[in-house]
This record gives C-alpha cells, structure tokens and sequence, in this order.
C-alpha cells in the first residue's frame, strides 16, 4: 500500500492576472481553487493511474475540509488528524512570469502530533510512505527525522520529495526513492548545477549513500534517473505550459505508480516524466490519457 505524508496541506488559489503590476488594484481574468500539498498531489495523481494510495498528514478548519471533501469525492483514501486551526491558503499568480507565495501553515498541538504517529505505526513492512513538501513552523524541527526512523523500523520504504534541511535529514535514511530538482540537489551540495555532468556528479554521491532510486528533475531541460547500475537521460516532451505547479509531484506519482504495477525502472522513469510534462501542459494535475499520450515523446538514452 502506499501512503503520502502532507504535513502541510494547502488549498491553491491560481490567479491570472494580465499585466500584474505590484502596489495597485489588479483583477484577475480567470481564477481556480485546487486541494495541493505535494504528497496530496501525489495521491490525487496515483488515483488518475487507478493506483490506491492513503493521504495522511494535518487539517484544519474550512479549508481542510474543502481538500478532505474533493479528495474522497476523487475516490483518494484520507485519514487526515483534524486540528482547530486552519489549512492554508497558497497563492499562484500566473502574469507574464509566475510567482508563489505558499503560508507557513497552522500551529499543531503536541497530542495531535502523537495521533499521526500512531497513524504511521500502523503501516506495514514494504508499504511505501512518500513525505513531500514543507512542514509547519509549529512542528519539531526534527519530525520529519522521527518519521523516517519510525519507517525505517517497521521496514516501510521511504520516498522522499523535500527540500532544504529536511532533505540533507531524510536522505541519511537509505530512501526508497527521492526526486530532487537540480535545484534543491545544488541546495544540498551546497552548490550550484548548472549542467548534466554537474547533476550526474552530485546524483552519483546519493546514489552512494544509499539512496535506492533517484530522478533528478530539471523542468524543460529533461530528467537524470541514476541506479547502482547507471545512469540515464530522458528528454521532455514539448509543450505549452498552462500551470506547472505540481509538476514534480506528478512525476513522483507517475514513476512509483509504475514500479510498483510493473517493476520495470525504465517504464517509470519514462511514465514519471510525461506524467510531470502532462501536469505542466494542464490547468490542474495530469489525467491517464494525457499522459499515455506524452510517452511517445521521451526519449531515454543511457549515458
Ligand atoms: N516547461 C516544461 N515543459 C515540459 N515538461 C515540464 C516543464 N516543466 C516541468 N515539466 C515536467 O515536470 C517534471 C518536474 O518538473 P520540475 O520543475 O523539474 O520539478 P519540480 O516541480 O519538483 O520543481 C519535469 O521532469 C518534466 O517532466
Ligand atoms: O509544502 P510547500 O513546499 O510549501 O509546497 C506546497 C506547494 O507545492 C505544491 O504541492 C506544488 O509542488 P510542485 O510544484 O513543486 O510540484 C502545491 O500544490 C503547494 O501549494
């Protein structure tokens, strides 16, 4: 079975806005509200692929119940811990350029921490636990770290789609799977990748920790997927993009949905990147069909 973790679940509020001018009155041509947080995208993605998933993380108020509701009408499993406070809100302005602008999340009480452990106990040996995206400020800084531990004991594989310190954390844990883009793997090298060969480089140093299965995603530019066995280059298919938030995440659903029904890397890899492109070329997540007809269009060579 697979389970995400979204410890801090948004509703995303996408905005378009011609001509956005800061510090005036702007109205907007066209105005969407979508349930996100990375590891609920993931979970909505797997849905579209008839992949089951649990989402397992923290709600609140009118917000969280906005998200709770469209994901059990999708047909996504959830059992959220519900908190008194209030899911945020992330903004997405479309303009010329895109900007985001993604709250700090709700406080949560310490018991309500306990009920989403005892959540995660509950999973079993070679179920997989995706953790993505931020975590509240409120939360221990060390949380994600108890979780991994608590996976690790219980034998449940690890997928990891974070960034910043919670990546440098989570990476010592032997992940089952992990999607940084080559800016958060620069971000934990503590340098900046600017080429292939300066991906591949720090990718090879993962996959020496112990890091089973690694896709670096480098939006337009393509994919890096490097194994213990190699490494390989997939080529992005071309396409208008309409909102490519939740692109990553997609890729993360669409290439452990794969593994998991087929065990061929390769399929993954190649269904992982159209599903990332699809999502892209979407107003809101990718659908199967648009991705299936995507896989024509990544092109995968050993390097
Ligand atoms: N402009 C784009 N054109 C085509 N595909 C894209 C584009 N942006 C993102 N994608 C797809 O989404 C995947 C993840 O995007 P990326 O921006 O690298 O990750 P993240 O959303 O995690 O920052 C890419 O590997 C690619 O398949
Ligand atoms: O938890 P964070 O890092 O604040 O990110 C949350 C945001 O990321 C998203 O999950 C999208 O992620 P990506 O665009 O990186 O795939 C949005 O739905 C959400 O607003």
């Amino acid at each position: 079975m697979i389970y995400t973790v979204t410890l801090n679940p948004s509703v995303d509020y996408v905005v378009q806005v011609d001509d956005f001018q800061l510090g005036t009155l702007n109205r907007t041509r066209r105005n969407e509200v979508y349930p996100g947080g990375k590891g609920i995208n993931v979970s909505r993605v797997l849905n579209r692929l008839s992949i089951p998933s649990t989402a397992l993380g923290f709600i609140g108020g009118f917000t969280g119940q906005y998200i709770e509701t469209i994901l059990q009408k999708e047909g996504v499993r959830t059992d959220f811990v519900t908190t008194d406070g209030l899911t945020r809100i992330n903004i997405k302005l479309k303009s010329e350029k895109e900007t985001e602008i993604n709250g700090e999340g709700m406080e949560i009480p310490s018991e309500k921490v306990d009920a989403f452990f005892q959540k995660i106990d509950k999973l079993q040996r070679d179920d997989l636990l995706v953790i993505a995206g931020s975590a509240p400020r409120s939360l221990p800084k060390d949380l994600y770290e108890k979780v991994a531990e608590l996976a690790r004991k219980k034998g449940v594989k690890l997928v990891v789609d974070v960034s910043g310190s919670p990546l440098s954390q989570l990476v010592t844990y032997s992940p089952f799977f992990m999607k940084p883009n080559h800016h958060e793997l620069g971000e934990l090298f503590q340098r900046e990748i600017t080429n292939v060969a300066e991906a591949v480089h720090c990718g090879q140093q993962l996959i020496e920790q112990g890091v089973e299965h690694l896709v670096i995603s480098m939006a337009e530019q393509g994919a890096l997927y490097l194994n213990r066995e190699g490494v390989w280059k997939a080529t992005v298919p071309k396409g208008t993009v309409k909102n490519s938030v939740g692109a990553g995440d997609s890729l993360v659903a669409g290439f452990i949905g794969t593994l998991a029904k087929t065990n061929d890397v390769m399929a993954a890899f190649r269904f992982g990147v159209a599903s990332g492109s699809a999502t892209a070329f979407s107003e809101d997540l990718c659908k199967r069909e648009d991705v299936e007809a995507l896989l024509p269009e990544v092109q995968i060579a050993k390097l």
